[in-house]
């Protein structure tokens, strides 16, 4: 079967994976954090089943290759020291620096998290097949930011006691798993007064991972300067652009009608402030991040409406097996038939209301092989010119569970007129009450 013939770089060895450091400054003198960076390679990874183009004998050609390239690596460099210090082999908190080479090629950057050649393949074993580490060893959760951003507290909410990896984009989070550094990523798709964070919805269709559950976290902002700086001196504030957003009318309202610039994420943001000792910049983060890098709360809860609510997926490398027993949701993405014309959004919807299956949330994006259609004057049967549509891809959430007849006839219905169809997952709906941080329903069911 292709799922056992696509063996992944096993568990226990990328711990004894060398990792190419060099190139791997932190961004800001103050930051011990080891964040995974981002590496730039094909899309999916030749490792995993149901990868883009993979199939039996592409897996095979490419692990020849990359051998090939890991014994002449081996040969050619003695192991390089771990940088600042850091002892991955000792210290399970601390997260090897997947390092991204500037400009290289796709085959370099990928030596960077290929193991150490042993003498001989590995055999799998069980634990390295195992969807959760359920004893001993921390499930490790990739998130997007820093220690102190929210996607860290959603991460803890998704997977309390997870040992959380931070990563610079949300891309090295998706990479983190797919490359088994990671065991899961959390990462937030839509925000109550921000609205949807589009670039992940762009890489849940880009990458194989499975979405296998939902947090929501209520996010409360707040305004952090440097101790003893005053709201009058800020010239500047800076936060991730959704936090920016979510805060606007507060902070005209507060006074601070001053330049707001976009930073990777919110606890990045506070960190950059204290590191760079700037007395005119505040930065909007949480109150975590405040007491992580000594920052003042200038002033709290600057969200402009006080529901203001994150949602998180958890990804992983395999689905779960959906449930008909809890409440479960159903995320798909697909796009439409040529034939179907512009009906198709109507048709695929009726599928579900005919059947009393709600849906939380729609989503368009540029659809990316054909962004733009064509429609001959013939069509319209007058010399107009030429009909210029977008094209689309749609992203559903429902509310059933795959595991229920009446959602599966829905999707069956569905793909009659669609050209492209995905399942991205069905998992628990999270069922915990906002006030409370710990999870329940949300966590996964395995
Ligand atoms: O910057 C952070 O702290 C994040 O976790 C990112 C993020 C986001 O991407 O929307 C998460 C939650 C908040 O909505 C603001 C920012």
């Amino acid at each position: 079967m292709a799922a056992i013939l696509m063996t992944p770089p096993s568990t226990s060895s990328l711990k004894s994976t060398h990792l190419a450091l060099p190139d791997a400054k932190p961004k800001l003198p103050m930051r011990e954090t080891h964040l995974v960076r981002c590496i730039h390679r094909p899309e999916v990874s030749p490792f995993f089943h149901g990868a883009v183009g993979s199939n039996r004998a592409d897996w095979q050609s490419t692990c020849a290759i990359l051998s090939s390239k890991v014994a002449t690596a081996s040969q050619q460099q003695p192991p390089t020291p771990p940088h600042h210090g850091a002892d991955h082999e000792s210290n399970h908190h601390l997260v090897p620096v997947v390092n991204g080479h500037n400009g290289s090629s796709s085959a370099a950057a990928t030596l960077d998290i290929v193991p150490a050649p042993s003498q001989l393949p590995q055999p799998l074993t069980i634990a390295d097949l195992a969807p959760a580490p359920k004893h001993g060893s921390q499930l490790r959760v990739a998130y997007q930011g820093v220690p102190g951003a929210y996607s860290e507290a959603a991460a803890a909410k998704a997977y309390p006691n997870c040992n959380a990896i931070p990563c610079d984009q949300f891309e090295a989070a998706f990479q983190a798993v797919e490359l088994w550094v990671a065991d899961r990523a959390v990462l937030p798709v839509e925000n109550s007064l921000g609205g949807s964070i589009h670039r992940n919805y762009d890489l849940l269709l880009r990458h194989r991972l499975h979405i296998v559950g939902e947090v929501q976290l209520p996010v409360h902002h707040c305004l952090l300067a440097l101790p003893g700086v005053r709201k009058e001196q800020l010239t500047r504030v800076i936060s991730h652009p959704q936090a920016l957003a979510q805060c606007e009318h507060t902070l005209t309202a507060l006074g601070l009608n001053v330049a707001r610039e976009a930073f990777d994420d919110t606890a990045g943001a506070a960190e950059y402030v204290a590191a760079n000792g700037l007395q005119n910049t505040a930065a909007i983060a949480s109150a975590r991040a405040a007491e992580l890098y000594g920052m003042q709360v200038l002033a709290d809860g600057i969200q402009d409406d006080s529901g203001n609510v994150t949602r998180f997926v958890m990804l992983a490398r395999e689905p779960i097996v959906p449930r008909a027993d809890r409440p479960f949701k159903t995320s798909i993405v697909f796009a439409a038939h040529d034939r179907e014309g512009t009906s198709v959004l109507f048709k695929v919807l009726s599928a579900f209301a005919f059947r009393d299956i709600g849906l939380t949330k729609i989503e368009s994006r540029p659809h990316r092989q054909r962004p733009i259609r064509l429609e001959d004057e013939a069509a319209h049967g007058v010399a107009a010119g030429t009909a210029k549509h977008f094209e689309y891809t749609f992203y559903v959430d429902f509310q059933a569970s795959l595991a229920e007849p009446r959602a599966q006839h829905a999707l069956a219905e569905v793909q009659e007129f669609t050209s492209f169809f995905r399942v991205l997952g069905s998992y628990p709906m999270d069922m915990t009450p906002w006030s409370s941080t710990k999870s329940s329903s949300s966590s996964e069911s395995q």
